[in-house]
């Protein structure tokens, strides 16, 4: 489902289905020199299937915390997170992939073989060997003009190249929420171009794309625009 383009804060939706992904009332406070710093205070954000959205904001308003919430790599002190209308932790990993800042490549895998390590990680009590909605690894990789690099490690690509496999990574798949954390901050205009028409295929497809960015070309390619201001999420 591609939605029209809006900057309304909530999306329209068909009555009865639950959104790819719902966050509720988040709050995270951290101690900060001894002192308890409020960074999210009720937080919202509701994307439907097949949505791209943007978050802006100043550095350090919590667009990389609120990424770690909806990820389920770091719990809220309040609020709650659903995929499709399922608690986020009693639905398997694979639902939701991230591109976060720090990508995580392993280093004594090859590219391709990064790229191919979520499915290997998968039990085979999730079904079948491979999620129907999965592409091949060589074909993810040539969708982002990595085709030639299949076969190097990580340290042996550059920091942006690494960044695609890294992306390549976490769309193999098909994840129903996908969260991408500056995806184009380290690459140059053809690099992005490849990356924006990736993101934008994949929220066609049906996946529910979050990504951080600052990057006005990503804003441009996006359903909605929202900004984090003050620990909350509002357009634009
Ligand atoms: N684990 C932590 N412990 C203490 N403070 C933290 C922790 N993680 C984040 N913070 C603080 O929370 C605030 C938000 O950080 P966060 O990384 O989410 O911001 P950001 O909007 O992603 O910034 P940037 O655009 O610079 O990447 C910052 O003041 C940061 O210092």
């Amino acid at each position: 489902m591609t939605l029209g383009r809006t900057d309304a804060a909530t999306p329209p939706r068909q009555r009865g289905e639950h959104p790819a992904l719902h966050a509720t009332g988040l709050r995270r406070r951290f101690a900060q020199a001894g002192q308890h710093t409020e960074v999210l205070s009720g937080a919202e954000l509701t994307v439907e299937a097949g949505e791209l959205v943007t978050i802006t904001g100043r550095s350090g308003s919590g667009k990389t915390t609120l990424l770690a919430l909806l990820s389920g790599f770091d719990a809220p002190d309040e609020g709650t997170v659903t995929y499709g209308g399922e608690p986020a932790d009693a639905v398997p990993w694979w639902v939701c992939a991230v591109l976060p800042q720090a990508l995580g490549l392993a280093a004594e895998l090859t590219c391709a073989e990064n790229v191919a390590l979520p499915r290997r990680l998968r039990p085979a009590t999730a079904g079948s060997a491979e999620p129907p909605e999965s592409r091949g690894v060589a074909e993810v990789l040539a969708d982002l003009g990595l085709a030639d690099l299949a076969d190097r490690y990580p340290a042996e690509l550059s920091f942006g190249q690494q960044q695609r496999v890294a992306l390549a990574r976490a769309v193999v798949d098909g994840p129903s929420v996908l969260l991408v954390d500056e995806p184009t901050a380290h690459l140059d205009a053809a690099a992005t171009g490849t990356v924006l028409a990736l993101l934008r295929r994949q929220a066609d497809e049906g996946t529910a794309v979050v990504a951080v960015t600052h990057d006005p070309a990503v804003r441009e390619v996006a359903d909605r625009r929202l900004r984090l201001d003050s620990g909350v999420l509002v357009p634009g």
